[in-house]
C-alpha cells in the first residue's frame, strides 16, 4: 500500500460481478471512503490497485507462471481480478506482466470481461514490477483514462481470496495512520522500503487467513477446493409446476436438504422456454437439478439449458446441471429407456463448450413409498457428489439410483 498523488476520479465501473449486490455495497463502501477522506465535503477517495503478476513461479515447478495456471479451467489471476472488482470503488487496476505474457493477459481480460484494467511491463524483481505499476499511475503515461489516485492498493496477483472489508480497512488505514515503529520493525519488507526510500509512514493491518498466497503446487489444489466449495452452497431444483413433477421435486428437495444441511436448496418452476432467467432468480446459483417425470423426458432440462446458454452465468464458473429422470423400473426398464436417453451424451459435449457440465440420473420411481425414499436418498448422494466434484470426465453419463 502506497500513497499516491492527488487527483480527480472517474466513475466507478462495476466488474463482472454476477451479483446484483454491487450497487448496494458500493454505496456503503463509498460512504466509508468518503469518511476516510481528509478533504471537506466528503469527497470519495480516489483508489487504484497495482497487481504484480510478472513472476515466473519457480517454486510452483510448472512451466506456466502460477498466475496463469488454470483453476477450474480459469486462470488464477482472473479470480483475483474478480475479487477486486467486487470493490466497485476501485477506479483503475494496473496489472504488471512480462512482455511475453502481455498477449495472454489481454486475452484473459477480454474473455472474462474484466473492466478498468491497464497493463504495464514487469521488472526483474517484484519490487521493480510494483514500481513500474506505480509509475504508470503517477505519470498517467499509460493512457488518458487513468486517474491519479490518492491511495494505491498493492496486491499480489496470486492471492485470489479476500473480501472487500480488508481492502476498505487497508485503504482507510493508508489514509489515516502515521508511522508505527513496531510495524516497521516487524512488518513486511515493503514497509521498510516505504520508509527508507519514500519516507512514507506506514501502518500494518492484520489480514484474514484467506489472504494466503499461491506459492507451491499444493496451493493450486487448495485454491480449487475452496472455489468448488464456495460454488456448491446452493442447489436449485427445476420442475414443471403443472405436472406431478412438482410432488417428486419437493420430495427430492427435502431429502437434499437433509443430506446437505448447510447447503441452500430451493426449487423453481420454468414457465416457458423464452422467459428471462433473471426473472426466476437463478443468479449466483451454479447447481441445478431438473426433474423430468413425464414424456417428453427432457423438457425441463432443455428449457433450463437454453436459458443458461443465453445468460453468461457459466462464464466465471462451471455450472452443474443434473437431468434427473424418474421411471418406475417395474414398468419401464432402464435399458428400454436407454436409447432415448443417449441424447445426453452428445448434448453434454455441446454444453461442455459453454462451461456447463451436464449429467444424467435415473431414479427408480417406485410405487412403494419406503423404496422411493431410499432411491431418492441415493439420488441425493449422487447429485451431491456430482456438484462437489464437478468432474468433467463424467459428463453425459447416466447414473442410476
Ligand atoms: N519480477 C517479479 C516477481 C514477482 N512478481 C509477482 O509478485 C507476486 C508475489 O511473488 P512470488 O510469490 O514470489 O511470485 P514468483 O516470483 O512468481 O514466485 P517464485 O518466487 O516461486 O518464482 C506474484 O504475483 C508475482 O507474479 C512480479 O510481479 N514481478
Ligand atoms: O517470497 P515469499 O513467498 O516469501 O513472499 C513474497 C512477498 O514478497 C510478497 O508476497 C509480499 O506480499 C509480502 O509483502
Amino acid at each position: 500500500m502506497e500513497s499516491g498523488p492527488r487527483g480527480g476520479s472517474r466513475p466507478a465501473e462495476p466488474g463482472p460481478c454476477l451479483s446484483s449486490q454491487c450497487g448496494a455495497d458500493q454505496a456503503a463502501s463509498a460512504s466509508v471512503l468518503s469518511a476516510a477522506g481528509a478533504e471537506p465535503g466528503s469527497r470519495t477517495l480516489a483508489v487504484a490497485a497495482v497487481l504484480p503478476a510478472g513472476g515466473c513461479g519457480e517454486r510452483m515447478g510448472v512451466p506456466t507462471p502460477k498466475q496463469f495456471c488454470p483453476v477450474l479451467e480459469r486462470p488464477l489471476i482472473s479470480y483475483t481480478l474478480q475479487a477486486l472488482e467486487r470493490a466497485c470503488w476501485i477506479k483503475d487496476v494496473v496489472v504488471v506482466v512480462t512482455e511475453e505474457n502481455m498477449q495472454a493477459m489481454e486475452n484473459i481480460i477480454q474473455k472474462y470481461k474484466h473492466k478498468s484494467i491497464s497493463l504495464v511491463e514487469a521488472g526483474v524483481t517484484r519490487h521493480r514490477s510494483i514500481f513500474n505499476g506505480l509509475r504508470a499511475l503517477a505519470d498517467n503515461r499509460l493512457n488518458s483514462k487513468l486517474s491519479k489516485p490518492e491511495v494505491v492498493i498493492i496486491h499480489d496477483a496470486v492471492r485470489p481470496f479476500f473480501d472487500e472489508d480488508i481492502l476498505l480497512k487497508v485503504v482507510t488505514a493508508a489514509k489515516e495512520h502515521g508511522c508505527s515503529d513496531y510495524d516497521l520493525e516487524f512488518g513486511t519488507e515493503c514497509l521498510q522500503l516505504a520508509l527508507k526510500y519514500c519516507h512514507i509512514k506506514a501502518k500494518l493491518v492484520e489480514g484474514s487467513p484467506d489472504l494466503w498466497k499461491v506459492t507451491y503446487k499444493r496451493d493450486l489444489y487448495a485454491a480449487e477446493s475452496i472455489i468448488k466449495e464456495r460454488i456448491s452452497q446452493e442447489i436449485c431444483i427445476v420442475m414443471d409446476p403443472k405436472e406431478n413433477e412438482e410432488h417428486i421435486g419437493h420430495l427430492l428437495e427435502e431429502i437434499l436438504k437433509t443430506e446437505l444441511n448447510h447447503v441452500q436448496v430451493t426449487s423453481q418452476a420454468l414457465y416457458n422456454a423464452g422467459s428471462d432467467i433473471q426473472q426466476i432468480n437463478l443468479e449466483q446459483c451454479y447447481n441445478f437439478v431438473c426433474v423430468n417425470v413425464k414424456t417428453p423426458d427432457f423438457r425441463e432440462t432443455q428449457k433450463l439449458l437454453s436459458m443458461l446458454e443465453e445468460s453468461n452465468f457459466s462464464l466465471l464458473y462451471p455450472i452443474v446441471v443434473v437431468s434427473a429422470h424418474f421411471l418406475d423400473f417395474k414398468l419401464v426398464s432402464p435399458s428400454q429407456k436407454m436409447e432415448s436417453l443417449m441424447w445426453i451424451r452428445e448434448f453434454a459435449k455441446e454444453m461442455r463448450k459453454k462451461n456447463i457440465l451436464l449429467y444424467g440420473l435415473l431414479i427408480n420411481h417406485s410405487q412403494d413409498e419406503q423404496k422411493l425414499q431410499e432411491n431418492l436418498r441415493q439420488g441425493a448422494i449422487i447429485i451431491t457428489a456430482l456438484i462437489k466434484e464437478r468432474n468433467s470426465a463424467l459428463i453425459g453419463q447416466l447414473l442410476v439410483a
